[in-house]
């Protein structure tokens, strides 16, 4: 059984129970508790309580730090968590962590960021030899490594750690350059920075420990978040059209796998019922308004199963 005691005093038992770690707080957790609730997870979470048993499921959330989660799952000690994709890498948690979806949210990239006033420094290849700081010194040692073409050992680039704040270095004179996530840019440019490579590509990931116990539950969540995702990506688009002109129109919103045709009462019309992509929707419309289609309507989709 794992041993969770370290997280309270006076614990409830989740003996009997899958656990599964989400953020507690940070750029993850409001994204999640709103993923928790569409997924019709109830819990009540008692002030300073990081566990919560779920009142309509086998399951206790486990409330930790975004930055930890991927190495409690790695571990074992949960079993199932949401985290970034950066911290998963960043924890060399792979081997141990399989990945059962992206999600969509927490969206960045792990950019190497140099002062913008030095313009020497180019490309990653200009700090060869130099001081970066960053939380991510795992990453960021592998990325420079590769550069300088030799062992982590041996790169000649000096990578130190900050826990955060970390676009403070650079103007502290602690270091030539940093290594941190980039979103909208506003922290970068306040700092005086700006983005001169990329090390990772991340979004947030649901992830499991490669022997977890209760994997049927974890496939539910699994298939849950899979509905509640393709519920937020497409909409329900239906419209009226003349039979003679339907096939122009399935070609334009041709759905996830085919449109639903009904007859109409009119003669020689039919209503026509599709899931279109929300980044697709502006330009289906129009051509569907083009090919003859009246009285288009969008709905809402509020959950979906494939
Ligand atoms: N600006 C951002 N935009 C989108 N996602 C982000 C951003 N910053 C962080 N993330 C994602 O969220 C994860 C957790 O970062 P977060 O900043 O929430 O943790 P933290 O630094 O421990 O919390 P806090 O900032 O509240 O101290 C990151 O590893 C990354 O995947
Ligand atoms: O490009 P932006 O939209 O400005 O976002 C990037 C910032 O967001 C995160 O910091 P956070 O706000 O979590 O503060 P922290 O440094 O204390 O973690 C990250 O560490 C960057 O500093
Ligand atoms: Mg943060």
């Amino acid at each position: 059984m794992t041993d969770i005691s370290y997280l309270g005093a006076s614990l409830p038992d989740t003996s009997d129970r899958m656990l599964f770690a989400v953020p507690k707080k940070g750029r993850l957790y409001d994204q999640c508790l709103g993923l928790l609730a569409n997924i019709g997870i109830e819990f009540n979470r008692k002030p300073r309580h990081d566990i919560a048993l779920v009142s309509n499921l086998p399951i206790a959330l486990v409330f930790l730090p975004a930055a930890d989660i991927a190495a409690y799952v790695a571990k074992g000690n949960v079993d199932l968590g949401i985290t970034g994709l950066d911290i998963i890498r960043e924890s060399q948690a792979d081997g141990d962590v399989a990945e059962l979806m992206r999600l969509g949210f927490g969206r960045c990239k792990l950019q190497v960021q140099a002062p913008q006033a030095d313009g020497s420094l180019r490309s990653s290849s200009d700090l060869v030899g130099k001081r970066i700081v960053t939380s991510f010194i795992n990453l960021t040692r592998e990325h420079f490594a590769k550069l300088e073409g030799v062992e982590v050992e041996q790169m000649s680039t000096q990578v130190r750690f900050v826990s955060g704040s970390v676009e403070a270095a650079c103007g502290l004179g602690l270091a030539d350059a940093i290594v941190d996530l980039v979103e909208s840019g506003d922290t970068m440019r306040a700092a005086g920075l700006h983005a001169i490579d990329t090390v990772l590509d991340t979004e947030s990931v649901l992830i499991t420990n490669k022997h977890a116990r209760f994997p049927e539950l974890a496939k539910t969540i699994k298939q849950r978040v899979e509905g509640i995702l393709t519920a937020r990506r497409y909409v329900l688009c239906q419209y009226n059209i003349a039979r003679d002109r339907l096939e122009t129109a399935c070609g334009i919103a041709p759905g996830r796998q085919a449109p639903t045709v009904t007859p109409l009462e009119q003669d020689g019309w039919v209503a026509v019922s599709v899931m279109v992509e929300k980044s697709r929707l502006a330009d289906s419309m129009d051509a569907l308004q083009e090919a003859g289609a009246t009285d288009i309507l969008v709905l809402q989709i509020a959950n979906a199963r494939a």
